[in-house]
């Protein structure tokens, strides 16, 4: 099922959390809610959710409106940081429980609910469980029954606020993989806030970038990386190399006396050449003096100054790193420019 935002806007007292999302997601689609702490994530989840309601604008899931439909009503399963397992519960329990408080019309029969809750311990890969209490659970086993709870109503489409947020990252990104499987298995459609820009990128179709409340792009993780809109996307998706210049009929020179000059398709005035650390290679020449080397990995990682500004690149693999103190020119490939300010 599709679920889609239509100038939705939120305020808490005098502050904005939200204004003007468009933001859909297609049914089948992973898509990735990324930002810093405090942009809107949160909140937006719980709005799809239906656990907060949006001041302004319309939420639809399946087409449908969701105006004054409940959370319970909604088809959406749900894992929020502060949901946790219930304690006293087994994680069969738990994991029948959204199913055994629902209305007596439509909740299944013993047998049923107990066929439900070994296809879905199957699914999260933890069928020899099923007696455990969630304090005699990993970290990681926790998040799946959480999981496994979640969709235990046949949702549609699943919401997840952080899911695998407390766990060490080599478990993370287990989980992360697992976690794609299984939607690309079940076709659900999932909505997934995380901080993590790694995570989004690894595991997501698409992924929205929000900050204070505003969506600044949405992109394959591909496109992201490529075609960042402005800076703050350029920054937030990897390390930058940046580079204040000033263009005059779409070429872009340097404040750095001995840098190349570069075609730049911008309109006259200062602006900012944004690169990758791998974009910028050393060649013979001025401008830049090496400050540090880091060579404990396949590349070598130099510190350099250019122009009173410290700045980070990335040699090919396998090249030599330069001494400290030598001073060389820089080889810029496929700079970005936007305008200054
Ligand atoms: N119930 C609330 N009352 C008042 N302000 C709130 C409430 N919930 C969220 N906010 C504010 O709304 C803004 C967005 O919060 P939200 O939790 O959606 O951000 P987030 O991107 O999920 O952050 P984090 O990554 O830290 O969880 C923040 O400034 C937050 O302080």
């Amino acid at each position: 099922m599709s679920v889609a935002l239509h100038g939705v806007s939120k305020r808490f007292g005098p502050a904005a959390a939200l204004s003007g999302i468009e933001l859909e997601a297609a049914e089948g689609e992973f898509l990735a809610l990324l930002g810093p702490s405090g942009s809107g994530k949160t909140t937006l989840l719980r709005i799809l959710a239906g656990l907060d309601e949006a001041d302004g604008g319309q939420v639809l899931i399946g087409g449908q409106d969701m105006e004054g439909v409940p959370a319970r009503a909604r088809g959406v399963g749900f894992v929020f940081q502060h949901y946790a397992l219930f304690r006293h519960m087994t994680v069969a329990e738990n994991i029948a429980f959204g199913l055994r408080v629902r209305p007596r019309a439509r909740r299944p029969g013993r047998a049923a609910i107990q066929t439900r809750v070994a296809e879905l311990l199957a699914l999260v890969q933890m069928p020899e469980l099923a007696g455990r209490y969630p304090d005699q659970l990993s970290g990681g086993q926790r998040q799946r029954v959480a999981l496994a709870r979640a969709l235990a109503i046949e949702p549609r489409v699943l919401l997840l606020d952080e899911p695998f947020g407390a766990l060490d990252p080599a478990v993370r990104r287990d989980l992360r993989r697992w976690l794609r499987e299984l939607h690309d298995r079940t076709g659900l459609t999932t909505v997934m806030v995380t901080h993590d820009r790694a995570e989004a990128m690894e595991v997501a179709d698409r992924v929205a970038i929000l900050r204070a409340g505003r969506l600044e792009q949405v992109d394959t993780p591909a496109g992201l990386w490529t075609t960042p809109g402005n800076p703050f996307v350029y920054r937030f998706v990897g390390e930058t190399v940046e580079l204040p210049c000033i263009i005059r009929g779409q070429i872009a020179r340097f404040e750095t006396p001995g840098l190349p000059t570069l075609p730049a398709p911008l309109a006259d005035g200062p602006a900012l050449a944004m690169l990758r650390p791998h974009q910028v290679g050393l060649v013979e020449g001025a401008g830049a003096r090496v400050r540090a080397v880091f060579a404990a990995g396949p590349a070598a990682m130099v510190e350099l100054e250019v122009g009173g500004r410290v700045v980070e690149v990335v040699l090919p693999v396998g090249e030599a790193p330069p001494r400290v103190g030598s001073t060389w020119g820089l080889d810029l490939r496929a700079a970005s420019f936007f305008p200054a300010g």
